[in-house]
């Protein structure tokens, strides 16, 4: 059993795809990118405060899973958008380019923490203002870094991805059960094979 410290429904689903028990917690970080901070710094630290307060919260009960994804464009981290004009601006500069997106990943435990980043490339093609806005219109960049899912209509914009699927989606599965196994906790295979 492990709690995930996340509120995002992306990061349940993918955990509950590989079989973790789980529970969720909530816990409330401060999001903001420190001045000049490195978006592999930026997500890497918010991934362990994430996991530190839920398992500070969590009275260390069980292990605690934290992340944070961020989509990177030119230099310039996107996280979530804070309005459709932004959503918008992001997809604009996203379009007919390569970006990367990555996710960081912390596990917090009575073994210690341990955190590590996921890097990925997105390669959208070229998208028409008609296009943007059609799509802001579906609702779905509103809670998604970089505005857009890459498991939902946003797929058919997406030309190419270099990484890790899951990666992109919010969480990476082979990374967590790297970090998940360090913490010692059971994943279906060491069940299977006991
Ligand atoms: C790039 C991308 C991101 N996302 C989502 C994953 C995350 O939920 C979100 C990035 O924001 P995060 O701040 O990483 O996560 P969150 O606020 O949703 O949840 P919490 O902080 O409580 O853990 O964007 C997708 O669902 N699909 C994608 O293709």
């Amino acid at each position: 059993m492990i709690y995930l410290a996340s509120q995002s429904p992306r990061r349940c689903e993918l955990l509950a795809q590989i079989h973790v028990d789980f529970q969720q917690i909530s816990v409330d970080v401060d999001e903001t990118p420190l001045l000049y901070e490195a978006p592999a710094h930026y997500v890497s630290r918010l991934a362990l405060t994430k996991a530190r307060c839920g398992y500070a919260q969590s009275q260390a009960v069980y292990p605690v899973l934290g992340a944070d994804t961020s989509v990177i464009c030119d230099g310039v981290i996107f996280g979530k958008p804070c309005d459709d004009a932004d959503a918008k601006r992001m997809l604009q500069q996203l379009a007919g380019k390569t970006h990367e997106v990555m996710t960081g990943i912390a596990v917090v435990s009575a073994l210690g923490e341990q955190v590590l980043v996921n890097y990925n490339q997105v390669t959208f093609r070229p998208l028409s203002e008609l296009e943007i806005d059609c799509y802001i219109a579906t609702g779905e960049p509103t809670d998604k870094a970089g505005a857009y899912a890459v498991q939902g209509l946003a797929s058919i914009f997406i030309t190419q991805i270099m990484g890790s699927y899951s990666g992109i989606m919010g969480l990476p599965l082979h990374e967590t059960a790297v970090l998940l196994q360090q913490a010692r906790v059971p994943l279906w295979i060491t069940k299977t094979f006991k």
